[in-house]
């Protein structure tokens, strides 16, 4: 058998050819597909899509190449820093393979420019993305225009590939997927007990406050001194405003930007920890925090709980070890440390020296001190150089320097452990180490999954997880129907070509509803348009209603039985006349199915005392919803009360009750009639 000559792309044809079958390798040359994120999946990705012959690739990315991408996204060099990484990943990934054609895309993917029309551009979409945002604006286009989707995520060792496609699998909002951590504001601002919190206030509470947007509170204090709120309080809220603001004024002034960081530290490592002291009753079940002197652990003078600890702080890992390759250091886990140990640091020496690499060493209280001034006085700099607002990046050494020192004095102040400059960075930024081998193993399976798509081979389709475990490293599983009762895959989508400035919402309701007198309700995304008995809207321009292209209209049933008609706004064909009609209907028109009756689930229904809360709605914004607030009795259960009437008593504040439960005395109810 002769050798098969592997630099030909001849060759590389015969092998694609083996595996795929002539049928589906004639077709790849001119398939459209759209890949979402060209980062640590996203690069894989395009390599294998390449490689594979997919002939036409859009890649689509908003950011711009970090070094610290270097170590796993390979098409990218140093070089490249800085750089659109759609565009690099197209340049070096268009090398690969001289047959295939790719378009990269520097944007945002939730830009109204990439409408449900453009989205109809291409045969399959592929994500390679890194938040919930994006990922569920891309998984309802593609839901809306009937484009096969395969979803992707990875987390170090573990990852997963989801191919979507609407009325055959669940779609990525089927399931709920649950929120991100978050933390009680007390818990943050006043009563910090794990590093994780004291992170948290740093990052989300004082990097703002002093290097962020300039929120002026007075307005509000005055309406609620105003209101009779409790005035001590609002003195103290007064105060603590006042002196952000004189830091702030310091910070961004050439005369004081060196005293600034020291004034700083006063107000929130002294004297707003003072201040929640002289609350007795906060400390009646809690450690008291200390109050942290500036010019004391300077000089290595400071007493924290009975001993002097200016120099170590406890090590992230609760062991203690010297720091400087010297001894001589006794420790408590609650931060009482002594030790005779100095040395300052500055951004270049903190962690150098002493145990461990850079960045991984546990910082003294004195070097916290000495990298909370050196961090702010950059930042300051920076101010002062035109740059308005600096806001927690974890690759911007400057912010993450403060984030580390303020994280670490707080930790101190609060007897809680304090952590290392690279834990704070990965516990700040979210992060979770990225493993390259996992993305090329999701890339792969994503390859795989579209491919079954594109063939129509449902069967074959599969969820499937990479995981840590030796004896069965990747799982799959059989994709799971559409939840029934999805807000977004079961919609009826479809494309109203239309001219927002000129037809009304009125004229869209009569079109699309076919002159039915069904009562419907309209919203764009969580705005509440009209409603049966809100009409004012109703000769409005879509325009002047904000529902513009790229937006949705929904329209949904009022007495909820059949499904919610979602319409993309899409601009006229280019070829339309400009005296021609201001909207093309689409055809045939939507269809909602009925909807399907909801499953009450013994175990998630209240015990039979408790009042049925209806979920308020959110406000609407931009369009005036002005509703007079009628104060209501109701004596029926709420599933029979049609929407627009349960909005309205949830806007009156009213809690209701189901018709058979009895009706507590104290709640405010009145009689509808
Ligand atoms: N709305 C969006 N539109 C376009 N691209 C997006 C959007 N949201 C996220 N992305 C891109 O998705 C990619 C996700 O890749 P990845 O998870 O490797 O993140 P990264 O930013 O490259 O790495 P890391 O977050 O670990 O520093 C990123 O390149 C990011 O810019
Ligand atoms: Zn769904």
């Amino acid at each position: 058998m002769s050798p098969i000559n592997l630099s030909s792309s001849k060759s590389r044809d015969y092998h694609a050819r083996a595996i795929l079958g002539p049928k589906l390798h004639d077709r790849l040359p001119n398939v459209k597909v759209l890949i979402v994120g060209a980062g640590g999946i996203g690069c894989e990705l395009l390599k294998n899509v390449v490689l594979a012959g997919f002939g036409h690739i859009t890649l689509l990315d908003l950011d711009t190449i970090d070094l610290s991408n270097l170590n796993r996204q390979f098409l990218f060099r140093k070089k490249d820093v800085k750089q659109s990484k759609a565009l690099v990943a197209a340049r070096t990934a268009s090398a690969f393979n001289p047959n295939v054609h790719i378009v990269p895309i520097h944007g945002n993917i939730k830009d109204m420019q990439f409408d449900l029309a453009w989205f109809q551009g291409f045969d399959i979409v592929l994500n390679a993305l890194d938040n919930l945002d994006a990922r569920r604006h891309v998984n309802k286009m593609c839901m809306a225009g009937n484009i096969p989707l395969v979803e992707s995520g990875t987390a170090g060792y573990l990852g997963q590939v989801q191919p979507l496609l609407k009325d055959r699998t669940e779609c990525f909002d089927c399931i709920p997927k649950p929120t991100p951590k978050t933390y009680p504001v007390c818990t943050i601002r006043s009563t910090p007990t794990q590093p994780i919190h004291c992170i948290v206030w740093a990052k989300s509470y004082l990097m703002p406050q002093l290097f962020g947007e300039d929120e002026d509170s007075t307005d509000e204090l005055d309406e609620a001194e105003k209101q009779g709120e409790n005035a001590q309080e609002i003195e103290n809220l007064r105060r603590e405003a006042q002196a952000f603001k004189s830091v702030r004024a310091a910070l961004r002034s050439k005369d004081t930007s060196s005293s600034a960081a020291k004034m700083a530290f006063q107000k929130v490592f002294h004297n707003d920890i003072l201040n929640l002291l002289s609350m007795e009753d906060m400390w009646r079940f809690r450690d008291k925090p200390v109050p942290l002197d500036f010019d004391l652990i300077k000089n290595d003078q400071f007493i924290l709980r009975g001993q002097v600890v200016s120099a170590v702080n406890p090590p992230a890992d609760g062991i203690l070890r010297p720091a400087n390759g010297d001894s001589g250091i006794e420790g408590h886990p609650n931060g009482s440390i002594t030790s005779h140990n100095g040395g300052s640091a500055t951004p270049a020496s903190v962690g150098r020296s002493g145990h461990g690499l850079r960045d991984q060493r546990s910082l003294s209280l004195r070097e916290n001190l000495t990298l909370f001034v050196s961090s702010s006085e950059r930042l300051a700099a920076r101010l002062m150089t035109g740059e308005d607002t600096i806001s927690f990046d974890k690759d911007d050494d400057d912010t993450l320097d403060f984030v580390t020192a303020a994280a670490n004095l707080r930790s101190a102040a609060y007897g809680i452990l304090g952590k290392s400059r690279w834990e704070v960075k990965e516990m700040a930024g979210n992060i979770i180490p990225a493993i390259a081998t996992t993305n090329a193993i999701i890339s792969g399976l994503i390859v795989l999954q579209a491919l079954h798509l594109l063939r129509a081979a449902f069967d074959s389709l599969r969820n499937v997880h990479a995981q840590f475990k030796p004896s069965a490293p990747l799982s799959s599983i059989k994709l799971s129907l559409p939840n029934p009762h999805c807000g977004v895959c079961r919609d009826a989508y479809a494309l109203l070509q239309c001219d927002p400035s000129r037809v009304t919402l009125a004229e869209v309701l009569k079109g699309i509803l076919d002159g039915s007198d069904r009562e419907v309700s309209t919203y764009e995304d969580k705005r509440m348009l009209s409603d049966p008995d809100f009409d004012d809207n109703l000769d409005r321009t879509l325009e002047s209603l904000n529902v513009t292209k790229g937006k949705f209209l929904n329209i949904a049933d009022e007495y909820g039985e059949l499904e919610t008609i979602s319409l993309a706004i899409c601009t006229l064909p280019p070829n339309h006349p400009v005296d021609g009609p201001a909207m093309i209907l689409p055809s045939p028109l939507p269809n909602p199915a009925k909807r399907a009756k909801p499953v009450i689930s013994q175990a998630s229904s209240p015990p039979p005392s408790t009042p049925l809360r209806v979920q308020k709605r959110p406000a609407p914004d931009n369009v005036d919803e002005a509703q007079p607030a009628k104060r209501a009795r109701v004596d029926t259960s709420p599933s029979k009360l049609s929407r627009s009437t349960t909005r309205r008593l949830e806007e009156d504040g009213l809690i209701l009750l189901d018709g058979n439960r009895t009706m507590d005395e104290d709640l405010d109810i009145v009689v509808i009639d």
